[in-house]
């Protein structure tokens, strides 16, 4: 089992079975599992949809996606996604792998699809509308939606002789919050696969910085395609914050060429009150309401717009400083006047609800931070950056106020890691040798909540001591251009 510490299938592969598996009827790889995080808009929601730029971190929710082998002879592909209730199988050998390697067809994982194929979309459907048949057109939805995503890419990526395996997803990010879980599901689905097929190396110690930014660019790619089958036209930001990690600077000029990426490598991890409003919104519907604004006053839309952008560079350049320190409170108080200047932009376009305010009102009342709006805003999510009043006592009271009133807090923190593989399923903890924590599917499907998940994965709050074995591209290293910036442009 020694050389398995060398990361990845990439490397160890298929060759590091322990001797006990090798059998024909055993599994033909060790579990495994894949998490990515999901997302907050830190500065600059609407104004990205007019060209401007929009910074959006990693939280350290996150779905975490168990990939279980079956033996040889189970040629069965199943789903299961206990958080949205749903579980499906498919025969591999009945899966429309012809219509997907037509060569007209067919794509690499090196490839960049930047649209999905109605074609491919229409091959898919008899084997998407047996999903859930029972469940009620609202879950029906949610269910095939999440089921398009992974089918899309196992389709695309693999091929007729792909292994027979069980993917479990369990997620601790709320679904439909504005939070990306979709993009973080689809990282999960996207690089899993690619590392089932070996076409990713690492991540691990000495790999080269410009290896990993290309693994972490195709995944992000694959990834993308997911979020088109969830959403059909996703801007881009959601799976590339959860692919890499920290934060990124994220702007398109015009939606018919490739955004630019700037990932915000040294983004500090910062201590974040996450407060749902449980009020549902549209994304489309708020976005649309800024768009008649912009219409019917030009002149003053325009500069609000402009103003947003100028917030999200000057907290680009703040972050990118020698000088900023995320332990002093005079750098925090800057990065905290950014959110609440750029809230009440976003109060004067029209997208903050009166849930919103009542949660910026509590958090200031108690004098804890500064709060805004994260996402498209109409309900969704609140954010509030703390400040060092928010002691465990303190953030007592606010809690209780936020249960009395029907909002969902979570505690998280900005700026974690992006993609992360745990290759095999087993959690070593400090220095012991004998073997460690396995995860398997009983386990996993049975993880109480949020922190019975964290716990028995060990990424997250309150398990930092059990990170041992999780492995993220992310921490590679960063690539730095010639001006001293970290590029990335994704695809
Ligand atoms: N934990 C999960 N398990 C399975 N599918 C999920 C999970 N989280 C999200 N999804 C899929 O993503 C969709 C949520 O996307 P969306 O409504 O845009 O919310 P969000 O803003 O959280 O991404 C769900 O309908 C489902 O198809
Ligand atoms: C309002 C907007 O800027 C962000 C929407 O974020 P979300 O759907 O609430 O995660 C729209 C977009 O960027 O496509």
């Amino acid at each position: 089992m020694e050389s398995l510490k060398v990361d990845g299938p990439g490397r160890s592969g298929l060759a590091q079975r322990p001797l006990t598996q090798r059998k024909p009827s055993t599994p033909m790889m060790p579990a495994f599992m894949t998490s990515a995080p999901g997302k907050v808009i830190v500065y600059g929601e609407h104004a990205v949809v007019y060209g401007k730029a929009a910074m959006a971190a990693a939280i350290s929710l996150r779905s975490y996606l168990l990939v279980t082998a079956l033996t040889k002879s189970q040629r069965t592909i199943t789903l299961r996604f206990p958080d949205i209730g749903m579980e499906h199988s498919w025969k591999i050998d009945h899966l429309p792998w012809s219509a997907f390697s037509h060569p007209s067809k067919k794509k690499y994982y090196y490839d960049l699809v930047d649209k999905l194929d109605p074609e491919l979309v229409e091959v898919m459907q008899p084997h998407l509308s047996v999903v859930s048949p029972k469940a009620s057109p609202a879950d029906k939805k949610i269910h095939q939606n999440a089921a398009s995503a992974f089918l899309y890419l196992l389709l695309s990526l693999g091929s007729k002789s792909f292994s027979g395996c069980i993917y479990t997803i369990r997620s601790t990010i709320p679904i439909g919050a504005g939070l990306g879980s979709s993009a973080s599901i689809s990282v999960c689905l996207s690089s899993a696969i690619l590392l089932q097929l070996r076409t990713l190396s690492g991540p691990h110690p000495d790999q080269p910085p410009e290896e990993a930014e290309l693994q972490i660019e195709r995944i992000n790619r694959w990834a993308f395609v997911g979020e088109m089958c969830i959403h059909g036209n996703p801007s881009g930001v959601d799976n590339t914050v959860a692919t890499c990690g920290k934060a990124v600077v994220f702007k398109r000029g015009d939606y018919t060429s490739a955004p630019t990426v700037t990932p915000v490598r040294n983004f500090p991890e910062l201590p974040l009150l996450l407060v749902n409003t449980r009020q549902s919104r549209s994304t489309a519907t708020e976005v649309a309401k800024v768009a008649s604004l912009r219409k019917t006053h030009s002149s003053i839309i325009e500069p609000i717009l402009e103003a947003i952008d100028k917030i999200t560079e000057s907290a680009y350049h703040l972050v990118s400083s020698s000088a900023f320190d995320s332990k002093k409170s005079g750098s925090v108080q800057k990065l905290g006047d950014l959110m609440k200047i750029n809230h009440g932009l976003l109060a004067a376009l029209g997208v903050s609800h009166p849930k919103l305010e009542r949660i910026r009102e509590l958090v200031e009342s108690l004098d804890l931070g500064w709060t805004k709006l994260t996402g498209a805003g109409g309900g969704g999510s609140a954010i509030a950056l703390l400040n060092s009043n928010a002691t465990p006592s303190s953030l007592q009271g606010l809690q209780r106020q936020l249960d009395n009133e029907g909002f969902e807090k979570y505690q998280t923190t900005l700026g974690g890691d992006g993609v992360g593989v745990l290759w095999p399923a087993v959690l070593r903890s400090g220095s012991e040798d004998e073997g460690g924590e396995e995860i398997d599917q009983e386990n996993f499907l049975n993880a109480k909540g949020i922190e019975g998940v964290e716990m028995l994965v060990g990424v997250g709050l309150g398990a930092s001591e059990k990170r041992e074995g999780w492995k993220f591209w992310s921490n590679v290293g960063p690539h730095v251009d010639d001006e001293g910036r970290q590029e990335y442009t994704s695809g």
